[in-house]
């Protein structure tokens, strides 16, 4: 534990994000493993440390797009001219520190097989690659932390060496692979690029690679231009308390974040809302009833067995039936992916899926989140011509999830921030049509302060703070204009 401490530190300090007396921890947790302990008491939306990315790249996944390995930018990307087949966008990516040594290594490793066009595979296998070029003491660090195992870990190598048959010296291959199983256990996804085009990257954060999950998290996260990873507190947290964050989203119902838990990261989680067969009373795993029309829940009595109950006439629906419910559904709603049809969504949740499923659950929610998305943003739904009764749709959603998010106990979530600049969004425009004199400040400010920070935060939200740091130097201004905007 020493070591770890003492490497993270250094790490810390050599990113110039260390802060002296921050309030965690590195103990070890009745959960397993070591986890983050608040060593005092922790203030809600208090900054508990920043951490740094030891290892950042593009993500293997399928649907991970072309960005260019320096800056990540979708555009104008060009296959770099010294032959290594990664995407670049400008000289000044080609030539940067980060992608010059890789590039070397590239080359160095087929020279009879050089890419003249951008190689994809390349790209997504380029994050363990990056291992490699790591100091010694972060190579260190990276082997002190949780490493998965199995068959599934560690295909990038194969692709690599098959596929593209590139030629490393086994210790190489060694350090990649190891990497990769630390990639799959700890690594964060870090979201670029802006309104045109967003991507997912995987970045290892080492201090957070030690942060335990739960599915009621008591920190939230961001980050920040860098890329530096924000981490807060999302409630009060007491001294002593283990600190949690979601490896899973928070609006997923307990067998589907269970199920994710164990494919991923290879536990079974048993945190107090997956004991609760209500998710403290939301009921937004359930299915409605087919027997009486009251709601059914998911009961486990193993960690492979669950099974349907309603919890008034105690009808028993099977996982299967359970299952393929769902998976008609799902395909149904995945229909709405490429359309935006907000009249046919509506249509969907308040008449096609009452019969199968309350509001409350998992697939509603999903739904009506991505019309707070669509409505006020598609070209074809835009403020203006937003009708009052969509307005009115809009604005009643915002209010659910945010209920809903009450309930689940995240505290300050992004999410919330999120939807809290939605609602004040909806108001605001309530506030034009019939020139209302409420502008619903509390709003704006409660999602300033959850988002402030945040890279991927609204624009308007930015803008003011962003303003706000380049132009203004004394506390108490920065207060007063905060207040006033
Ligand atoms: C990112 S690591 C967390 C730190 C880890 N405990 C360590 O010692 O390095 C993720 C791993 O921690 C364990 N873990 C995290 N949260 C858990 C939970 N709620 N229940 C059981 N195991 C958990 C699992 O083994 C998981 O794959």
């Amino acid at each position: 534990m020493d070591e770890l401490n003492y490497l993270i530190t250094e790490h810390l300090k050599c990113s110039k994000i260390y802060e002296e007396n921050a309030p965690w921890v590195i103990k070890n947790s009745n959960i397993g493993g070591r986890g983050l302990f608040a060593n005092r008491d922790i203030e809600i939306g208090e900054v508990i440390y920043r951490d740094n990315a030891i290892i950042l790249g593009p993500r293997s996944s399928m649907l991970c797009p072309m960005v260019c390995v320096s800056c990540y930018s979708q555009e104008n990307l060009y296959p770099c001219s010294r032959n290594c087949g990664l995407p670049i966008c400008s000289e000044k990516c080609e030539n940067s520190d980060v992608h010059f040594q890789e590039c070397q290594l590239l080359v160095g490793w087929k020279r009879e097989c050089l890419y003249q066009e951008i190689n994809s595979s390349l790209m997504k296998c380029l994050t363990p690659i990056r291992s490699l070029l790591l100091a010694d003491n972060k190579k260190l660090l990276l082997n002190l932390l949780k490493s998965h195992h199995g068959a599934q870990h560690g295909y990038e190598v194969d692709i690599l060496k098959g596929k593209l048959g590139l030629n490393f010296k086994e210790e190489e291959e060694n350090l990649m692979r190891l990497t990769c199983t630390v990639l799959d256990a700890n690594s964060f996804e870090v979201t670029v690029g802006n309104e045109e085009g967003r991507s997912g990257l995987r970045g290892l954060y080492p201090l957070s690679s030690l942060m335990n999950h739960s599915c009621s998290p008591n920190t939230m996260h961001n980050f920040d231009k860098h890329r530096n990873m924000i981490v807060k507190a999302a409630v009060f947290i007491e001294k002593g308390q283990e600190l949690f964050h979601s490896y899973t989203r928070l609006i997923w119902g307990t067998p589907v974040r269970r199920t994710h838990l164990e494919r991923t990261k290879h536990f079974f989680c048993t945190c107090s809302r997956c004991n609760d067969p209500t998710e403290f009373g939301t009921n937004i795993s359930g299915i409605v009833c087919q027997k009486c029309g009251d709601v059914a829940l998911p009961l486990y009595d193993s960690e492979s067995h669950v099974e349907w109950k309603c919890a008034t006439c105690k009808f028993v629906l099977s996982n299967d039936k359970v299952c393929l419910l769902f998976r008609v559904l799902g395909s149904r709603v995945s229909q709405f992916d490429e359309c935006d049809d907000v009249e046919e969504i509506l249509k969907f949740l308040k008449r096609q899926i009452r019969n199968y499923l309350p509001p409350s659950n998992q697939i509603s929610i999903e739904l009506k989140y991505r019309l707070v998305w669509i409505l006020g943003h598609n070209p074809k739904y835009l403020w203006n011509d937003l009708s009052d009764d969509l307005l009115k749709e809009k604005e009643e959603i915002c209010r659910e999830l945010l209920k809903l998010l009450e309930m689940l106990r995240a505290g300050q979530s992004k999410m919330r921030g999120l939807i809290l600049y939605e609602l004040y969004r909806c108001m605001q425009e309530w506030k034009r049509r019939y020139r209302l004199a409420d502008d619903h400040r509390a709003l704006l400010e409660e999602a300033k302060e959850i988002l402030k920070d945040d890279v991927n935060a609204p624009k308007e939200i930015q803008n003011v703070t962003a303003w706000i740091h380049r132009h203004v130097h004394d506390e108490y201004t920065k207060q007063f204009i905060n207040n006033i905007v």
